[in-house]
């Protein structure tokens, strides 16, 4: 690979914002400084553009079964997109199942990803039991395979849904071995019961997804599940909060000392449950769980990112088609397939709406969207940042630029956009992936399998391009 620089950029970090010049060489920045010039290198000018460290989704959910059916963008599509939006790598869900090796899906992932992904990848774990058979697998996943995050669902009762002894147990292993603990936290029960009465009443529509899982629902499984990591002195992170009641828990958990964190997704940020209204069944395209909330709540979300109450932002990329796939629940809210196209938009939604509207710094974008994630999920600084050695994972974002959202121009697979029709301010012209173009000029020029899996440090634990794993 030969080198490039790229020159005249405002490069932005976590910490910092300053002006300089990027060599990349044999896939890392290699140096940064003033008016670097390098016989024979490729020079990418980045005049009147940010350079940022490329964006990473910490959830994904690429060509995964749900409901019935399979979401429909896989590791070929979900990351050409991803890469469109400024996303130079992803953590996606593989899904375990009861009474079989945790070693069958992890080999299913990784077939499906390997020959399409475009950027980088990894896993999480999701953990459905903990059986002797699964205690006695996880070490060996945790330092072969570098899976080292478990996901535990407290919702979709009878699918996915494990129990608190599991989820206990998960926190306490974890906590031995060094690994982070995901956790979808919503009351599935209460949430079946309240769905039961909805039927028995003859509410089908798309609403009623919101309605039988009210934020109460959230609030009560957050506070649970913090409460547990604190009594297993573990380590928790609470995906895809979608309201104040689930915020203040988690907000709580951490003044307490808990070592507690927290996700936000766009769709919580900007869509209000009064989509999932629209007549004609669209209601459907808004169906996510946790679902949409009040208006309000949108406020209240914004400020716990500024004020680092939420600490990321993922995209929950689980999307379906609206024709074929998500009116597999008409005439029956509870067969909608749950989740929407997000990984594109994520990057950019937060810049347009929380940057440039002044909610969040520029930094903090930057933190929110790349940085801390990588920290958390043992990727720092490998990925997450501009320095010296770091993976040369580049997005050059036009800050100015105006263009409205629409399946027409999206690169996702599916026939809707969930922000159809919005402006917004900014987008990535170019983006590399250790060094090779990926998007030049807003095209896409990479290669199918020219991503790398990658394997991640356990939790507080740092992963370099020199030495593989450093104790911090
Ligand atoms: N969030 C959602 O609605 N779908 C994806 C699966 C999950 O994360 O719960
Ligand atoms: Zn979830
Ligand atoms: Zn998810």
């Amino acid at each position: 690979m030969g080198q490039k620089v790229i020159k005249n950029g405002t490069i932005v970090t976590g910490s910092d914002t300053y002006v300089a010049d990027l060599l990349i060489e044999n896939e890392v920045i290699s140096m940064i400084g003033r008016n670097l010039t390098v016989d024979g290198a490729e020079v990418v000018d980045a005049s009147g553009c940010y350079v940022f460290p490329g964006g990473i989704d910490p959830h994904t959910h690429l060509e995964m079964p749900f409901g019935g059916t399979v979401s429909k963008d896989d590791f070929e599509t979900g990351t050409i997109a991803a890469a469109h939006g400024g996303t130079t790598s992803v953590i996606d869900f593989c899904i375990t199942r009861k009474g079989e090796s945790l070693r069958n899906p992890i080999k299913e992932w990784h077939a499906k990803s390997k020959d399409k992904a475009v950027i980088d990848y990894g896993f999480h774990l999701m953990i459905s039991e903990v059986t002797d058979d699964v205690l006695n697998e996880l070490p060996s996943i945790l330092t072969e395979e570098g899976i080292t995050s478990f996901k535990v669902f407290m919702a979709y009762k009878n699918v996915f849904q494990a129990d608190d002894g599991t989820l206990f147990q998960t926190l306490k292993t974890a906590k031995e071995l060094g690994a982070l603990v995901m956790v979808h936290a919503e009351n599935g029960d209460v949430i079946d019961h309240l769905v039961k009465d909805a039927l028995a009443a003859g509410n089908t529509d798309p609403i009623y997804h919101a309605l039988t899982r009210p934020p109460e629902a959230e609030g009560e499984a957050t506070a649970r599940a913090t409460q547990l990591t604190g009594l297993a002195n573990s380590q928790l992170y609470v995906v895809h909060v979608s309201c104040d009641e689930s915020a203040q828990k988690i907000k709580e958990a951490r003044e307490r000392g808990y070592d507690v964190w927290g996700e936000t997704c766009p769709q919580y940020l900007v869509l209000d449950q009064t989509y999932m209204e629209k007549p004609n069944f669209e209601g459907a395209k808004y169906v996510w769980s946790p679902p949409l909330r009040e208006k309000w709540n949108q406020d209240k979300l914004w400020n716990a990112l500024k004020n680092g109450h939420l600490q990321t932002i993922g995209s929950d990329q689980c999307s379906f088609d609206f024709k074929g796939q998500k009116d597999l629940g008409k005439g029956d809210f509870t067969k909608i397939p749950n989740g929407g196209p997000m990984i594109e938009d994520r990057f950019s939604i937060l810049f347009s709406e929380g940057v440039k509207k002044g909610r969040i710094t520029l930094n903090q974008f930057v933190d929110i969207t790349s940085t801390r994630i990588a920290k958390l999920f043992g990727l720092y600084p490998k990925k997450g940042t501009i320095s010296v050695g770091a993976d040369a994972d580049i997005v050059i974002f036009d800050p100015e630029v105006e263009r409205t959202l629409s399946v027409d121009t999206h690169h996702m697979a599916v026939d809707y956009n969930a922000f159809e029709g919005m402006k917004v301010t900014g987008e990535p012209v170019t983006v590399l992936s250790r060094g090779e173009f990926v998007i030049k000029d807003k095209q896409f020029v990479g290669t199918l399998g020219a991503g790398n899996y990658l394997k991640r440090a356990r939790y507080g634990e740092l992963l370099t391009n020199d030495s593989d794993k450093v104790s911090v």
